[in-house]
């Protein structure tokens, strides 16, 4: 499929469960960089929809840890195109927690969250490389 042009708004989830081998801190907590880690494989898969290219992560201009992430969450992650540059590309991120474990009703149970729990937002810029 040919890329599209790049367009403010477009946007790209991803979701996934995160292991318990992931449990980095007390209180089973994942590590803040796993989320960034997610920020970056959604907003790859936004610059191949909208350049054909994976692009380059330049920086982040901030980034806010709202809630905790827990070992055993299913967690999304969007990226979204808010500034189309001349090869820079400036997104919004957030990740949201959308099932998390529920130990009092056994060991195995959980819960979908209505509504989910906004665990991240950022904002930054990925750079696609001159064209060849
Ligand atoms: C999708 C996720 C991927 C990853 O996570 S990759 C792993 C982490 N990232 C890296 O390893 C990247 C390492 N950094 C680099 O290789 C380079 O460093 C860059 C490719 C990011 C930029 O280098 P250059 O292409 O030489 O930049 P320029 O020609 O000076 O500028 C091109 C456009 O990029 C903007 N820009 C450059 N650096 C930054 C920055 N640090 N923060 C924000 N914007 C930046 C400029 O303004 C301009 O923009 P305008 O094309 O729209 O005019």
């Amino acid at each position: 499929m040919n890329p599209q042009h790049p367009t403010e708004g477009t946007s790209v989830t991803h979701r996934r469960y995160v292991p318990h081998s992931h449990a980095h801190y007390g209180g089973n907590l994942v590590d803040g960089a796993y989320g960034l880690g997610l920020f970056g494989d959604v907003a790859t898969e936004l610059c191949v929809r909208t350049d054909g290219d994976e692009g380059l992560f330049a920086g982040y201009t901030g980034v806010q840890f709202l809630a905790p992430l827990h070992a055993g969450d299913v967690v999304e992650a969007t990226a979204t195109l808010v500034r189309v540059g001349t090869r820079s590309r400036g997104m919004e991120f957030e990740a949201r927690v959308v099932c998390r474990a529920a130990p009092d009703r056994g060991p195995s149970a959980a819960d979908v969250l209505d509504p989910p729990i906004v665990i991240t937002r950022a904002t930054g810029t990925v750079v696609i490389p001159p064209k060849q």
